[in-house]
């Protein structure tokens, strides 16, 4: 511990526990918009299914010769990535053929944990500041976990009477969680039968719990995501839906950078969830994943006037008068919706049918996108973006949700560049990324290219790769764009 506090020290911050919340991470000098609070590099990470396992690239790809489980798109890959692997090498080496597809990236990174943490007791590799003890357990399973060894033997003979389902159903949910964990340890325990390592269930089954809330799914600038990883140092930042910084990764390094002017003595906080979504939506989704709720100044407005104008905006509907910019709320009597502007009632029979054609709609595109009819697909988005005009609210986020899918479809394409000429900023997650609107104005888009890089700037820095290319793409498209601009005023 007094190690942990002094590299944190060394970096401006400082470890501190909340009764509330449990570790914390306060910035112990001033950080400014866009400086680096904390970059880590992971403990262990393992990239998604057919990756590269070290830098996460999907070409060029080469199985490791020894074990013929993972993949490796260059010699210099597989030369960085030996230390860890030419021991647990060994170990996938004698998974069983038929097992290996079987092998989850969760599966995976257990492992990985397993055999690093091997490495460091038998002092082949050194110590890390911070092991995976120090993590913590979902605070709510925390008493549970004594449990896990007892149930997980229950779950074996159940499952072997095959009535897991029925037997699941006496669990509250986190008893439910902590079977699946103490499920998870056995497979890892049947699918690695090694020797050389001695596999503890119950230990396997906390380390899950622990995995569950603390490790971060790896996501390129775009947030497309590549893998997962555990970040012992990271994993002390708490969440807030008002975060005061943002977490990206470049390459399989991850950076937490300030968002805004941060004091010396203010807890470092980043958002763990969609920012854009309601205050009851965020608030499910910590609870489901994280097992706490919020209690920040957005949070706190829960079913406040604010609060609900706010969360029908997100994901409610819009009047049946496309002229009235009024939200809705249920009505009394449970009919439908009624526009706080005007009156008017959209009746439930309506939206019900719409929100069923959206959805087969939505399948049939994303059929059509994964199976590489892009030219379809792009229609199909076309088409479910009216629809959702007619029933959301121009800042819905599903409708925001399915305008970025058309935007990475137009963006991969660059002859349609022009035809989606401005570009504005979105957020999600606490990121912010390009987004092309369909508004046509080529000095609008220019003012709205140069305020998102701004914004670009203070969340992704000016130094990554990603920024580098894009803000040579920028000044590309800013000069065509003023050439477009005087063509207009000479013609
Ligand atoms: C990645 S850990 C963050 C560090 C954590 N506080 C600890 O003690 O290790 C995530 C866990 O921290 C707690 N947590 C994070 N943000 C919180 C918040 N705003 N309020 C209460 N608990 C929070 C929850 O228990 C959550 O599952």
């Amino acid at each position: 511990m007094e190690e942990l506090k002094k590299a944190l020290n060394e970096k401006g911050l400082k470890f501190s526990t909340l009764p509330e919340k449990g570790r914390c991470l306060f910035a112990a000098r001033d950080f400014s918009p866009g400086e680096v609070i904390l970059s880590e590099n992971p403990y262990v990470c393992v990239p998604n299914k057919n990756k590269c396992e070290w830098c996460f690239s999907s070409t060029n790809l080469k199985k490791c010769s020894g074990c013929r489980v993972i993949w490796y798109c260059s010699s210099e890959c597989q030369r960085s990535d030996w230390k860890l692997h030419s021991a647990e090498c060994r170990v996938l080496s004698k998974v069983d053929k038929q097992r290996v597809n079987s092998l989850t990236p969760s599966l995976r990174l257990m492992s990985k944990l397993c055999v690093k943490r091997k490495l460091e007791i038998e002092k082949i590799i050194a110590m890390s500041p911070m092991m995976v003890d120090d993590f913590n357990a979902t605070r709510l399973s925390l008493h549970l976990l004594q449990k896990v060894t007892s149930m997980w033997k229950r779950w074996f003979l159940v499952s072997l009477g095959s009535v897991l389902v029925q037997t699941y159903a006496f669990y509250d949910i986190n008893e439910k969680q902590l079977l699946l964990y103490a499920q998870m340890a056995n497979l890892v325990n049947l699918i690695l039968p090694c020797p050389d390592f001695e596999i503890n269930v119950k230990e396997i089954a906390e380390n899950f719990s622990k995995l569950a809330c603390n490790a971060h799914t790896i996501s390129d600038s775009e947030l497309r995501p590549h893998g997962t990883g555990l970040y012992p140092f990271i994993s002390i930042i708490n969440h807030s839906c008002l975060p005061n910084s943002v977490l990206v990764f470049e390459g399989r390094l991850a950076v937490v950078r300030a968002m805004q002017h941060i004091p010396k003595g203010t807890e470092v906080l980043i958002s763990y969830v969609d920012i854009a979504g309601s205050t009851l939506t965020r608030q499910k989704a910590l609870k489901e994943q994280y097992y706490f709720t919020c209690a920040c100044s957005r949070c706190i407005k829960l079913g406040q006037s604010d609060d609900i104008r706010e969360s029908a905006v997100l994901e409610g509907y819009r009047c049946k008068d496309s002229q009235c910019d009024g939200f809705l709320l249920r009505d009394s009597d449970d009919k439908g919706f009624i526009c706080q502007q005007c009156g008017l009632l959209r009746e439930k029979e309506e939206i019900t049918n719409i929100t069923i054609k959206l959805k087969s709609m939505s399948e049939k595109a994303s059929v059509l996108l994964s199976s590489g009819h892009k030219t379809e697909a792009i229609e199909a988005y076309k088409m479910i973006e009216e629809l959702q005009l007619q029933l959301y609210q121009p800042l819905s986020i599903s409708l925001m949700r399915n305008q970025e899918t058309l935007i990475k479809e137009f963006i991969q394409d660059l002859t349609l560049w022009w035809d989606y000429n401005i570009i504005c900023v979105g957020n999600s997650n606490g990121e912010n990324f390009l987004r092309v609107k369909l508004l046509g104005e080529t000095e609008a888009a220019v003012r709205s290219l140069m305020k998102a890089l701004d914004i670009l700037r203070v969340t992704h820095g000016t130094k990554s790769p990603f920024m580098v290319e894009l803000m040579n793409k920028v000044e590309e498209a800013r000069a065509e764009a003023l050439y477009m601009l005087h063509s207009q005023v000479v013609n």
